[in-house]
């Protein structure tokens, strides 16, 4: 166990969470808050400016947030030693303190670490990642009618092919396994076995009903009008097709629902809003978004479609510098920003902060702050109207004026 290089703030007090997961947020909570790599260093300390101003406007100084540094990355590894990418204290932190952030975390391809951002999700088990997608007006887009995209995503975090479940081309492991695939369950679909990598994708009936069970009772509660579970199931039957397959039961079982038209689509009884549970194949719903965006509202799906589609969907709203999101188990909550540490911007104050920002206001709304929140939407409304926004909306916008970083974030403070 290494030594504590946490520094807990002489103010403030812990959220709690009460047996029906609501929280009890004190005046001063205290955020444990992750840099990140690359281009963290640019967009946190902006997103811990623009919140604190807006919470000092919303409240006048009777609520303030006491930010605690906590690592993960490059910096856990210069500031504790040793290799260590993610120190437990920060995993105990996130989970004692309740409510985090954090910037994005470096993942190398092919070999190397796993990555940190899913070992997160994982070990707290946030099991749902939630990704709004809503327009602002004026930003620029590759679409025709952007104000049409307005879309939830619950994203299954914890399963799938993301469990790291996997074995490299050639190793020992991947021998054993392809041996056993052929000789024990007689797989003869294996093209290449003796140049086979291989990966198991784990979905299960539990962590496919949480995600779904979450995201129907979104939809219940914020008055959306349906649900759509995107799979690839007609390709993996037994695992996509189980998604679709266990939400429509879940539906019917656990909210009412009676099919439409003999099924498989859903209606939910009135007291639930009416609200249609549907599915769509994971192909055709990437073209569908293009073309039709305002048939889709709340998204339920697994973890790598849903990887897929928050980024795609981001792009016809601005793209990944504006998409905010959230890691939720049933008490702990960690925000971050949907892209990652883009390491060519890094350090040049320059990317827009837009994204973890919007993350920091869904992590006030989530604390029931609702004053703050409101305050972020109407800067970040405020500046983009205005046209003083950074680099990536600005080489898109007629007569846009290019600002930095950190100056986009005093627009935003500006127009609160
Ligand atoms: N949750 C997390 O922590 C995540 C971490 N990652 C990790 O980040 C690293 C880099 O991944 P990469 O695939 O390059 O993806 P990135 O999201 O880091 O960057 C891809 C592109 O997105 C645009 N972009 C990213 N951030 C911003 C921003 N704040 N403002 C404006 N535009 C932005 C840039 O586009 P342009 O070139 O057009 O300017 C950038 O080149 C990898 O190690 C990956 O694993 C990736 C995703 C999420
Ligand atoms: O963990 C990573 O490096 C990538 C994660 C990612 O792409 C995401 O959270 O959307
Ligand atoms: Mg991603």
């Amino acid at each position: 166990m290494s030594a504590s290089h946490i520094q807990v703030p002489a103010q403030g007090a812990k959220i709690t969470v009460n047996a029906d997961f609501s929280l009890n947020v004190p005046d001063r909570p205290i955020i444990p808050f992750i840099e990140g790599d690359g281009t963290g260093v640019d967009i946190t300390p902006v997103m811990r400016a623009v919140l604190d101003a807006a919470v000092a406007k919303a409240y006048a100084g009777r609520r303030q947030i006491e930010w605690m540094e906590v690592y993960a990355g490059e910096k856990a590894v210069k500031v504790y030693g040793n290799d260590t990418w993610l120190p437990d204290e920060t995993v105990q932190a996130a989970r004692d303190y309740v409510v985090s952030i954090k910037g994005p975390l470096t993942t190398p391809t092919s070999g190397g670490i796993r990555s940190l951002n899913v070992a997160l999700r994982q070990l707290l088990d946030l099991y749902v990642c939630l990704r709004p997608v809503r327009y602002f007006t004026g930003v620029p887009s590759p679409v025709k009618a952007p104000e049409k995209v307005d879309m939830v995503i619950f994203r299954e975090n914890t399963e799938d092919i993301y469990a790291g479940v996997e074995w490299e081309a050639g190793s020992a492991e991947v021998k054993k396994v392809i041996e056993f695939l052929q000789k024990e369950m007689g797989v003869k679909k294996i093209r290449f076995p003796e140049t086979s990598a291989i990966g198991i994708k784990p979905v299960s009936i539990e962590g496919s009903e949480r995600l779904i069970r979450k995201a129907i009772q979104y939809a219940i509660d914020n008055g959306r009008k349906s649900v759509t579970l995107v799979h690839k199931g007609n390709i993996m039957k037994f695992t996509e097709g189980g998604f679709k397959k266990w939400g429509y039961e879940l539906a019917v079982r656990e909210f009412g629902g009676e099919p439409i038209d003999g099924g498989p689509w859903v209606k939910l009884p009135e007291k639930f809003g009416g609200i249609v549970v549907k599915d769509v194949i994971a192909d055709a719903f990437l073209q569908q978004i293009l073309l039709r965006p305002e048939d889709y509202d709340v998204i339920a799906t697994l973890n790598l479609n849903g990887d897929y589609i928050s980024d795609a969907l981001a792009a016809e709203v601005g793209g990944i510098g504006i998409a905010p999101g959230a890691n939720l188990s049933d008490s702990v909550a960690m925000f971050e920003a949907t892209h990652g540490t883009a390491p060519k911007y890094a350090g040049q104050d320059y990317v827009n902060p837009g994204s973890i920002i919007l993350s920091g206001e869904m992590m006030l709304r989530h604390m029931g702050w609702t004053e703050a929140a409101d305050l972020i939407i109407k800067g970040m409304d405020g500046a983009i109207r205005a046209k003083a926004v950074t680099y990536d909306f600005a080489r898109l916008m007629d007569g846009a004026k290019q600002v930095k970083c950190s100056e986009f974030g005093q627009e935003i403070v500006r127009h609160m």
